[in-house]
């Protein structure tokens, strides 16, 4: 065996573990569906260079330990805070592991409307987007000083607006052949990630490794379902009411408006593919349909799309 090369980086835990919790308050049922990623840093080094199993917590106990938290964790029907509270619970644990790092996709499932009335234990899924958090906790400075650094945001947020779109005056030259257009369609399925300062958390029951917020004040990590709502309010209102100049200059507006509204957000990122649709030139039946006020049919394109993405920093 050569023994050039050396281990930079090791992490490792189980993904896509798939969890689905009732909370019963009498009758009155809530649910969660989630997908979990759990994986593990610290003095792990050998498990990889010497085939030293014994410094392993198995992936399979990783996942025991997500199924165990789903049960008893107080926090389970928030995203951040089950997030934190695995990834603490991982850290204090073992003391070998200095870093846990914990994504949460979490589905949707809305209450069906009976006679204009929630209904208790009845839902649907009322959209395929997936409201995401990823949660690294660091014990790097001790393990009774966790930290948490937390990402949020959405994934899959299919949107599309029928006018209120143009792209000019971009650079012409030789191969350039799309037309400036004032008025087209906008459609794009949006990926957006809000960071939140660095969060200190408190562990006030040293078994079960229980979390609370150092600081739970509005618009931090503990506060996510609020701040995940207005991202998500905020895209969707800025997105419908821009004269949009290009995705370019939409994205920036969205991600100034989360900023500004989000003390505790320091950065926000989006991704937003450019979902073409082509008016069909029906010329061939003497129809005419280009022009942007006479364009009704189009076809939808699945690919290539374009791709606008930035960061934003407050
Ligand atoms: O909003 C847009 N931004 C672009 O950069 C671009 N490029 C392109 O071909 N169409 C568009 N639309």
């Amino acid at each position: 065996m050569s023994n050039e090369g050396y281990l930079s980086y090791a992490r490792y835990g189980k993904d896509k573990v798939r969890v689905f919790r009732i909370v019963r308050e009498g009758k009155w049922h809530h649910v969660v569906e989630y997908n979990v990623c759990a994986l593990l840093e610290g003095a792990i080094e050998t498990s990889y260079t010497q085939a030293d199993n014994s410094v392993v917590v198995a992936t399979d106990s990783i996942k025991n330990i997500t199924y165990y938290l789903a049960k008893t964790s107080p926090h389970i029907l928030h995203p951040e805070r089950f997030a934190i509270h695995l990834g603490s619970f991982l850290v204090k644990k073992y003391p070998h592991i200095h870093k846990a790092f914990v994504s949460v996709e979490k589905l949707r499932w809305k209450r069906i409307e009976v006679d204009e009335k929630e209904h208790p234990h009845a839902f649907f899924r009322d959209g395929e987007d997936l409201r995401v958090t990823s949660v690294e906790i660091d014990g790097t400075q001790g393990k009774d000083k966790l930290v948490a650094k937390v990402t949020s945001g959405i994934k899959g947020l299919l949107v599309l607006k029928s006018t209120g779109s143009a792209f000019e005056n971009f650079i012409r030259d030789e191969f350039t052949t799309l037309v400036e257009v004032n008025d087209r369609i906008f459609s794009t399925s949006i990926d957006l990630s809000y960071t939140f300062s660095p969060f200190p958390i408190s562990i006030t029951d040293g078994n079960s490794g229980e979390v609370s917020a150092v600081d739970d004040g509005k618009g931090t990590p503990w506060d996510g379902e609020s701040v995940a709502e207005l991202a998500r309010k905020v895209t969707l209102e800025v997105f419908a009411k821009d004269e949009s100049a290009s995705v370019q200059a939409t994205l920036y507006k969205m991600a100034q408006d989360i900023i500004s509204a989000q003390p505790h957000v320091t950065d926000v990122q989006y991704a937003l593919p450019n979902k073409h649709y082509v008016p069909v030139d029906m010329k061939y039946i003497g129809l005419e349909n280009l022009k942007p006020d006479s364009a009704e049919v189009f076809v939808p394109l699945a690919a290539p799309s374009g791709l606008i993405s930035a960061r934003v920093l407050r």
